[in-house]
């Protein structure tokens, strides 16, 4: 089963908390989602009651496991902004996710990673996810390269 990064704000703010939940489950169907903690309520803004170090040594392990990293980005977010950036680096599958309702215009350094291929960047509303998620794993099985170039 494939290691899945869920990216989601936590100190940006934990408003689409319940969504990332949403989101987690869904991404269920198509591996193990090693940052599952993102979605759950309990975790507020002050995010895990660990030393903040070890949190980011922990999950830069996991995103080095991971195969595919999912992130919601329509919440600002330092820490998924740089958790994107690592997982360009380390060429993984990405898929960033920016709900067109949130009123806000996605950052250039996002949009401009997309490339169709190792790094899709989707607009989309809740309902299409289900599609969303089946065309990218689809396309991650039948064979597409993870290191294309972004541009
Ligand atoms: O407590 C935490 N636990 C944790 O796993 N993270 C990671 C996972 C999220 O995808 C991302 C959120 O970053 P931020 O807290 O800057 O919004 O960072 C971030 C924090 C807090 O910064």
């Amino acid at each position: 089963m494939a290691d899945i990064y869920f990216c989601g704000s936590i100190r940006g703010g934990r408003q689409d908390a319940e969504l990332y939940a949403r989101v987690i489950k869904m991404l269920g169907e198509y591996g193990q989602v090693l940052t599952e903690h993102v979605g759950h309520k309990e975790i507020g803004e002050k995010g895990d009651d660990m030393d903040e170090r070890e949190i980011h040594d922990r999950n830069m392990k996991w995103l080095d496991q991971a195969e595919f990293v999912v992130a919601e980005v329509s919440q600002p977010s330092l820490g998924v902004g740089y958790e994107i950036g690592q997982a360009v680096n380390m060429e993984k599958r990405i898929l960033c996710l920016f709900r067109e309702s949130c009123g806000r215009s996605l950052s250039c350094m996002i949009r401009g990673l997309h490339n169709d291929q190792s790094v899709v960047v989707k607009d989309y509303k809740e309902a299409d996810l289900p599609a969303i998620l089946k065309e990218f794993f689809s396309e991650a099985n039948n064979g597409v390269e993870a290191s294309q170039p972004c541009v």
